[in-house]
Formats: structure tokens, sequence, C-alpha cells
């Protein structure tokens, strides 16, 4: 028997047990930097010469792992072990393969700091935001595993006399997933369990930015029981790996979540019939955003202010559901960007191994070239309010920046930044509001402050978002409480952490018996 699901409670960092743990779990693992990992390929350790160096985006000399790096032929070899290792894999009771995901789950849990620790020096994450990463990932652990347990059975569908029907679940075969860097842990977790869970075979390949802290994932699932080739870790180049493994002819389902422009080729690639494939390829697909936080006049300021900022910078707005736009009522427009701007000046940048510091690093060279480009264009098409500077001399470190007055139609109001910038512009009215809001070709997340109970019921209806919040920011949804997915170019609406997510990684069998 099992507990029922609980989430993973965030560290409270202002007890200072809890803030000497985090700085010894730091200590630790700055000892554990600048390793070797291996890949994963047929429960077989493999070391290769070419390997991804990862650096720490706050200190660029600091290597925090050399991981191997798989090409075509090791891609291969892991894809022939996932094919043949399913034939077991699919035939283990739910209850047998949730047990793996609930040992890795406590053992996650035991060395909870240590993997922050890694998010801190792998990806810049600030302490809070790398302890809520690594919850997440044990929520993914836990509450998939009970999912797959109550599916187990599969779901009632109605017999009559003479004839007994079964609808019941199935693993579709070998899954390739594909990760992003930013929440480097959760989403790397979650959508690996996902796939494994229901009884399908897994090809892990890690984004580039955050290979390490996969690395460290996979060794915890090896250790918690899961059967040799069952899951292949297979790092390397989007374009040489990725691309080998999206095309191959036994792939049958591909988890991505990144960019609009990957995410889009992916699908594109995926419908292609290859020689040698009898199926369709299942495709999910998680992009990125361009989302929304709008103020009504009704709305409290402060509920306002803090939602915009935390939208906007948490992470250094680095997250696919980052606040990037605020689209904010004319009677208190000037109000909300002046209260903005002041707090925006006070948050603390610097490098995120520090307990105090609220924003990090951007995550590496071309990030911080990207969005120190989109200064340039905000300069242009809008008023600069506050920040626009950035330095990358040691670490990739930019101010929180606040741009005015844009139009909705600009490209700093369309396009996804995806760093610490927030571009206001001015709505007459809310209908108008919630216009400009669904402007985008995105449709992930989006908060509205309002204290009108007719206006909170028109964007329920109209706001067009696969996660939508009122009198909060529009980041930091909770496995169970807020499952997660977008419309529009944002992805396929596959809701992570919600009840419909595992039977995407499955076919369902319809199961007939004349009695
Ligand atoms: N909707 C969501 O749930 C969600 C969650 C997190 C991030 N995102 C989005 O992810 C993006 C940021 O992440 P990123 O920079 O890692 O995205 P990315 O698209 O650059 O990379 C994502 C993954 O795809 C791989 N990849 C790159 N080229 C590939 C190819 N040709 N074939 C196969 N794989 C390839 C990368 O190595 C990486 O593992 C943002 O757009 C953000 O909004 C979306
Ligand atoms: N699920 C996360 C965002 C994931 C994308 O980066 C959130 O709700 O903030």
């Amino acid at each position: 028997m099992y507990t029922p699901f609980k989430h993973e409670p965030f560290t409270d960092f202002t007890v200072e047990e809890n803030k000497k743990a985090f700085e010894a779990a730091l200590e630790q693992v700055k000892g554990d930097l600048n390793k070797d990992h291996d890949l994963l390929v047929n429960g077989e350790h493999v070391q290769t010469e070419d390997k991804i160096i990862s650096i720490n985006p706050a200190n660029k000399e600091e290597v925090v792992g050399r991981v191997s790096k798989a090409n075509q032929e090791i891609a291969e070899e892991a894809m022939q072990a996932a094919v043949t290792s399913f034939e077991d894999w699919r035939k283990w009771s739910p209850e047998a393969r949730a047990g793996v995901f609930f040992r890795a789950a406590a053992k996650i849990r035991r060395r909870k700091h240590e993997f922050s620790a890694y998010l801190v020096y792998e990806v810049g994450k600030p302490w809070k935001e790398a302890d809520a990463d690594t919850a997440e990932a044990i929520d993914f652990l836990e509450y998939y595993a009970r999912q797959m347990i109550e599916l187990g059975e599969g779901k009632h569908v109605e017999s009559r006399e003479g004839e007994q029907n079964r609808y019941i679940y199935q693993p579709t075969g070998v899954a390739v997933v594909i990760p992003p860097w930013n929440l480097a842990f959760a989403i790397m977790a979650g959508t690996t369990v996902a796939p494994l869970v229901t009884g399908n075979t897994v090809l892990l390949k890690p984004a580039s930015n955050s290979p390490v802290i996969a690395s460290k994932f996979v060794e915890v699932l090896e250790e918690s029981g899961l059967p040799k080739g069952v899951l292949n870790f297979v790092p390397g180049s989007g374009r040489e790996v990725g691309d080998y493994l999206v095309d191959h002819p036994k792939t049958a389902l591909i988890s991505f979540t990144g960019s609009r422009e990957v995410g889009t080729r992916i699908i594109e690639r995926a419908s292609k019939v290859q020689p040698g494939q009898n199926h369709l390829k299942q495709v999910i697909a998680e992009m990125g955003g361009k989302d929304t936080v709008v103020v009504d006049s009704s709305a409290d300021l402060d509920t306002a202010v803090d939602a915009i900022v935390v939208s906007a910078f948490g992470f250094s707005g680095q997250k696919c559901s980052s606040g990037s736009r605020a689209v904010v009522h004319e009677d208190v427009y000037d109000e909300v960007l002046e209260r903005v701007a002041k707090v925006t000046s006070e948050l603390s940048v610097g490098n995120a191994s520090e307990s105090n510091v609220y924003m990090g690093p951007v995550v590496d060279q071309a990030a911080y070239e990207k969005i120190m480009g989109y200064m340039e264009v905000g300069k242009e098409e809008g008023r600069l309010v506050v920040g626009g500077t950035g330095d990358d001399s040691k670490g990739y470190f930019i101010q929180p920046t606040v741009f005015a007055d844009l139009d909705p139609k600009s490209r700093m109001q369309q396009e996804e930044i995806f760093g610490p910038v927030v571009c206001f512009t001015k709505a007459k009215d809310f209908d108008e509001a919630i216009e400009i809001a669904n402007n985008t070709e995105y449709g992930l997340t989006g908060a509205v402050i309002t204290e009108d109970r007719q206006h909170i019921e028109r964007a329920a209806r109209d706001f067009h978002v696969g996660n939508l919040y009122f009198n909060r920011n529009c980041t930091g949804a909770i496995v169970g409480y807020q499952p997660f997915g977008g419309f529009k170019m944002s992805g396929t609406d596959s809701k992570a952490g919600g009840p419909d997510y595992l039977a995407l990684h499955m076919q369902a069998k319809t199961i007939s018996e004349m009695l």
C-alpha cells in the first residue's frame, strides 16, 4: 500500500538551521565539481573523448562537470537497448514500476539540498528557485507513480449481457525525451518518469546547459532498481543526436519541452514516416510563452506590483511562464509603472550561491547576447525606465529591466525574450486589455489582477491561455494543483502534473469478450 500524495515542502531559508544545511551542501557539491559523467547505454557506463563542458553561468571559470557526449553510433546502440528492454519492462505491473520511482523519490528527498546545490552551480538558480525545482522533481515522481497505480486497472466501460468489455492502457514503445535547461531538474525528471512509469523505455537527451543534474538523476534511477536498457542517457548535440532519435523508425513517442523553433521542427520531422516504420509517432511538445499580467482599474496595487515583479524576474525571467508583458488599465498605469520600477531597482543581482541574491545570471553567453540585443530593440520601440545594462566579464549578469509605452504589436511585446525584462502597455479598458493579452502567437500562462467579479468571469472565458491565475503572479504551477501546459504555439496542451498526463504516454485498448 502507498500513502496519499503529499507535496514536497519548500525549504524556509530564514531558519538558521536550514540556511546552514544548504551552505554545507553548496560546499560539498563544490568539491564534486569538474568531474567526468558517463553515458548510460544498455546498463553500461560509457565514456567518450568528446565531452559537454558544463559551466557555472555565474563564474565562467568554474567547470561544473564534463559529460560524455553521444554520437549517432552510440545513439543507435541505446535505441536497440531500449527496443529490446521494452519487451520485459512493459510487462512489469504498475505497482512494481511505481516502486522504482517511490524509491528514487525517497533517495532524492534525503539528498535534496545536494541536488539543489547542483542547480545553483549549473544553471545559476538562486536558492529558493533551486529548492522549488528539486521539490517539483520529487512531486512528479510521487504523483506519476501513484497515478500509474490508479490507471493500472484501466477505466470503466459498460458491459452488457453476453459481452464483457474492458478499456485498458498499454505503453507506446520507445520514448525520446528532450527537456530544456531551465526547470533543469523538475521538467527533466517529470518528462522522463512519465514515459517510464507507464511502461515505455526511454532515451534521455538532456539540454547541453544542464547535463550534470540529469546525470545525477539517472544515477538515482539506476540505484533504485531500473533494469538495464530501460533508461538510456545520451547527451549530445540537438542537431546530431536529437535529429537522429527523432527521425528513428523505432521511436514511438517524443516528449519535447523547449523553444517554439525546435519544437515545431521536431513535430514536422516526426510526422515523416521513415523506411521500416509502421506506426505514427506521438509527439508531446511544450514550447515557449509570451505571458501577460493584466492589471485592471479595480486591482489591489500591492498585489499588482508583486505579481508583475515576481512573474518577470523570478529566475531572471527564464521560465516559459515568465510574465514579460504588463498590460495595465490607463487609470492606474503611471502608479503601477512607478512602483514596479522602484521595486525592480532594489532587486539584488549576483552569484546565485549567495543566500541573499534575488536574481542570478542568465544561462550562457548566447542568452546574454540575445537578451542584451533586445535591450536595444526596447530602447527603439519604447521607453527604458530602469535597468537595461549587463556585465559578462565574470558571469552572465543582466540588470532587471522595465520598458514602458510599448505598442502591443512591437517585437518586445510579441517575441519571447527569456530574460529579466518586462514591457508595459497601456489599455483603455478591460476589454482592450484582454484583447492585447491574447494578441500573441503564444497561449501559455497569464494573470489578471482585479477585484471585479464580472471581469474574473470574462477573463476565465476569454483569456486564451493554458494556465490562468487571478490576483497572483503567473509562474510556479504546483503538481496536482495547477496542471501545466499551453495553447496555440505554446504547445500541445499536455498538462504536466495533471490527471490526463500519463495517458498521453500510452495507447488505450478496448477489449470485448463474448461470454
Ligand atoms: N511549455 C513548457 O512547459 C516549457 C517549459 C520550460 C521551457 N520551455 C521553453 O523552452 C525554451 C528554453 O529552453 P531551451 O533553451 O532549452 O530550448 P531549446 O529548444 O533550445 O532546447 C530544448 C531541448 O531541445 C534540444 N534540441 C535542440 N535542437 C534540437 C534538435 N534539432 N533536435 C532535437 N533536440 C534539439 C536541446 O538540446 C534541449 O535539450 C523557452 O522557449 C521556454 O519557453 C517551455
Ligand atoms: N511550470 C513552471 C514553468 C515551466 C517553464 O519554464 C511554472 O509554472 O512556472
